[in-house]
């Protein structure tokens, strides 16, 4: 459905985007996360047609959109700062868009209903906006987008300014909306919960480039690098000291590396937290801390000086203290190879 091609942008000397390449398939949803900075609303901007690349294309429904005006490109916007209009009431806001596409009277009637239906906003058509709340702000603002049936449906940071139990509870209704509708949509977000939460695939953006681009479970649990690894918060990583074969070795001990990772050779070995255990026999380590977090205890631990691996335990197995002596054992299925 969206083809993102080779896309470079530049502000003067300043490289914000450096040949990013990307496709949605339609139906889909796929959230760009990346740090602050690293490019992502840049990259929508550009599929949006409001900032041209010097050089890239983007192509929509197979057609290039070079050229093609943002009020022609039929796409649906749900930005952070694109606010409501506050001296409309809501039926207005939704219709904003079909009214100004030239829709009739009775079919914009028609279609502000039924997307109010849809968000959960049924009979709200006469309130005034700035007396509703956070969430049901942003419930119009999606219908307001979704009203002139659009072909993809671009957010960025849509729900930024709510609380997080209302973002929780608004990031899985979007997406039941969206997929109720068939829609494809690109999102942004500088949070992890949420892409996880809602994308079919997310694209990690770093510094302008595309560092991986996977489903949720692909990205948790075979990261492309250590970046990638790092910022969904994987740090148990170990040096390779050589590789023999198919085996690596490094100061605890050798382990498989039979799927090398497309880069070159491991020169680090990701050990996922969801592969490690405490068991009787294994690595010695040191607990540090093990903190609650309500479905799981993460705790701390200390390998050798200065080396730190994290660890979950769930469910109500016995958790050591701070303090204690423990064995770590490591399920060789997680440990993931990195080039870089
Ligand atoms: N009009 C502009 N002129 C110069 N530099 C710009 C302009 N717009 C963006 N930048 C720079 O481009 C880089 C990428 O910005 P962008 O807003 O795309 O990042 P982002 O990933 O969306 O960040 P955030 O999560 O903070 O919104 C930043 O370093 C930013 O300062």
């Amino acid at each position: 459905m969206l083809v993102i091609e080779d896309i470079h942008l530049r502000y003067g000397e300043t490289s914000v985007l450096n040949g990013v390449s990307l496709d949605v398939e339609q139906g889909e949803i796929v959230c760009l996360l990346g740090a602050s900075g690293s490019g992502k609303t840049s990259l929508l901007r550009i599929v949006a047609g409001l900032e041209t690349p010097q050089q890239g294309r983007i192509i929509l429904a197979g057609q290039s959109l070079a050229g093609v005006p943002t009020h022609k490109r039929q796409l649906g916007f749900m930005f952070q700062d694109y606010a409501l209009f506050p001296h409309m009431n809501v039926a207005d806001n939704v219709a904003f868009g079909l009214q100004m596409a030239g829709e009739p009277r009775a079919a914009r009637e028609k279609r502000v209903h039924e997307q109010l239906a849809l968000v959960g906003l049924a009979g709200y058509e006469q309130r005034n906006v700035s007396q509703l709340s956070g969430g049901e702000q942003q419930r119009v603002a999606l219908a307001r987008s979704l009203a002139p049936s659009p072909r993809l449906l671009m957010l960025d940071e849509p729900l930024g300014s709510l609380d997080a139990g209302l973002r929780e509870r608004l990031v899985r209704e979007l997406h039941g909306i969206i997929k109720q509708m068939g829609l494809t949509a690109l999102y942004v977000t500088h949070d992890q919960a949420e892409a996880f939460a809602i994308a079919d695939r997310i694209a990690i953006l770093q510094q302008g480039r595309l560092a991986q681009i996977a489903t949720p479970q692909g990205l948790y649990y075979q990261p492309a690098s250590r970046y990638v690894a790092t910022f969904l918060g994987l740090t148990n990583f170990i040096d390779v000291r050589s590789i023999e074969g198919e085996q690596a070795q490094t100061d605890y001990g050798y382990f498989a590396v039979d799927g090398t990772p497309r880069d070159g050779m491991p020169r680090f070995l990701l050990l996922h937290p969801d592969g490690l255990s405490l068991a009787d026999e294994g690595i010695p380590a040191i607990v540090i801390e093990a903190i609650f977090q309500g479905d799981q205890y993460d705790l701390t631990l200390e390998v050798s000086e200065g080396v730190f691996w994290q660890l979950t335990m769930r469910g109500r197995e016995t958790v050591p203290s701070a303090g204690d002596a423990v064995h770590i054992a490591i399920d060789p299925a997680y440990v993931v190879p990195l080039a870089e």
